[in-house]
């Protein structure tokens, strides 16, 4: 890494919670993290996007329905069509689908339930720099919490996503199986994460930003956040 920290912007609304540890895992990975609140209208000169879980207006009419008609949004979208680097987490992906940046919705869970819970996720693609420091077919463990992380599309639409390879990860088991079973809230192809087909953008249900210290647990989610650090 060059002399200079990569300056990455850590997007706040109201109702936002993991952007605390948004902003640290940033600086672990070797980042400097910059609150944005959602009133913004520029993103404060960073050269990479987070926009962290939580229940942003309190996920009213649909989670990130309102967030993504912040006027923080319309600089996300400027500097995400310009091919800058953006990571969604959870709430992040929520916004980043009702924005239009990534392809799908999300509906509530099968359960109707709110899950909290470790989940095993198959890496589907490493070739764009969000994903390059992981390996396609690698398992990683990482914990979901959410009640709308039931991604959908439709058919035709869905047929598009899986033939430019859009998917990159999966809900499966310990061993790399994609299954029912092992889908915790009946996403269509078990997606729990999609890139843009430019590959600059990435929305991930599971929440990698509590999952870099290794203190804490494993820190499979270092990969992730190390990746943005680098991109940007
Ligand atoms: N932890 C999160 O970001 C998930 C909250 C999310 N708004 C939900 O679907 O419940």
């Amino acid at each position: 890494m060059s002399w200079r920290r990569p300056k990455i912007g850590v997007v706040r609304f109201p109702g936002s919670n993991r952007d605390a540890d948004a902003l640290r895992a940033v600086e672990l990975c070797g980042g400097e993290a910059v609150p944005i609140w959602h009133e913004s209208e520029d993103l404060l000169g960073v050269t990479g996007v987070l926009i962290p879980g939580g229940f942003s207006y309190g996920d009213y009419l649909r989670a990130g329905a309102m967030a993504a008609h912040s006027p923080v949004m319309r600089a996300v979208r400027r500097h995400a069509e310009a091919g800058g680097p953006v990571l969604g987490i959870c709430n992040g992906f929520q916004i980043l689908l009702e924005a239009g940046l990534l392809p799908g919705a999300m509906l509530p869970n099968r359960s109707l339930r709110f899950i909290h819970r470790e989940v095993y996720l198959r890496v589907e693609r490493d070739d764009t720099p969000l994903l390059a420091k992981l390996r396609r077919g690698q398992v990683v463990r990482l914990p979901i919490a959410h009640k709308e992380g039931n991604w959908f599309a439709s058919g035709e639409e869905l047929s598009a996503i899986e033939a430019k390879g859009l998917v990159a990860l999966r809900y499966c088991s310990p061993n790399g199986e994609v299954d029912e079973a092992h889908n915790p809230n009946g996403a269509l192809h078990a997606v729990a994460g999609l890139t843009n087909p430019e590959g600059n953008v990435l929305g991930m249900m599971p929440h990698p930003e509590c999952r870099v210290d290794p203190l804490v647990a494993e820190p499979f989610g270092r990969p992730f956040i190390a990746a943005l650090v680098e991109a940007s």
